[in-house]
């Protein structure tokens, strides 16, 4: 299994645990919102990192990052498994293509 995985799945046994002794689980229990909101900050803190920030910045950050997007898809209740199909069934096909056929859905 590889650490994406394992992470979602660890992430999916920590939803349960106590908010005392889990951040998976405290963050879980602010609902939704609060889960988007730190998505976004992750998010912003690793376009400052790659902007002005060391290498080693950028990787933790993007860590971050990863790690509450995948808490998030868990809220929402998708697996990583259907976005790297989608990742999949984008590959071959050229990022301006993809943009088109965006615009005309
Ligand atoms: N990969 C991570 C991981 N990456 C980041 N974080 C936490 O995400 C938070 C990052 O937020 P910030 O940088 O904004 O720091 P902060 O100010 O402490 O955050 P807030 O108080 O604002 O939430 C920190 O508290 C980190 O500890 C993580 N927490 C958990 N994991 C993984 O999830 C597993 C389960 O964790 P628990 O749910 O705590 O058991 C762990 O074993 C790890 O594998």
């Amino acid at each position: 299994m590889d650490t994406l995985a394992r992470l979602e799945q660890v992430i999916a046994e920590r939803r349960s645990a106590s908010p005392d002794s889990s951040y998976v689980a405290k963050l879980n229990a602010k609902g939704i919102e609060a889960v988007a909101q730190k998505v976004g900050e992750e998010a912003v803190e690793t376009i400052i990192a790659a902007l002005s920030e060391s290498r080693e910045e950028v990787i933790g950050e993007s860590a971050d990052l990863i790690f509450h997007l995948l808490v998030l898809l868990q809220s929402r209740r998708i697996k990583l498994s259907e976005v790297m199909e989608e990742l999949d069934r984008r590959e071959g096909t050229s990022g301006l293509e993809e943009k088109a056929s965006r615009k005309d859905n």
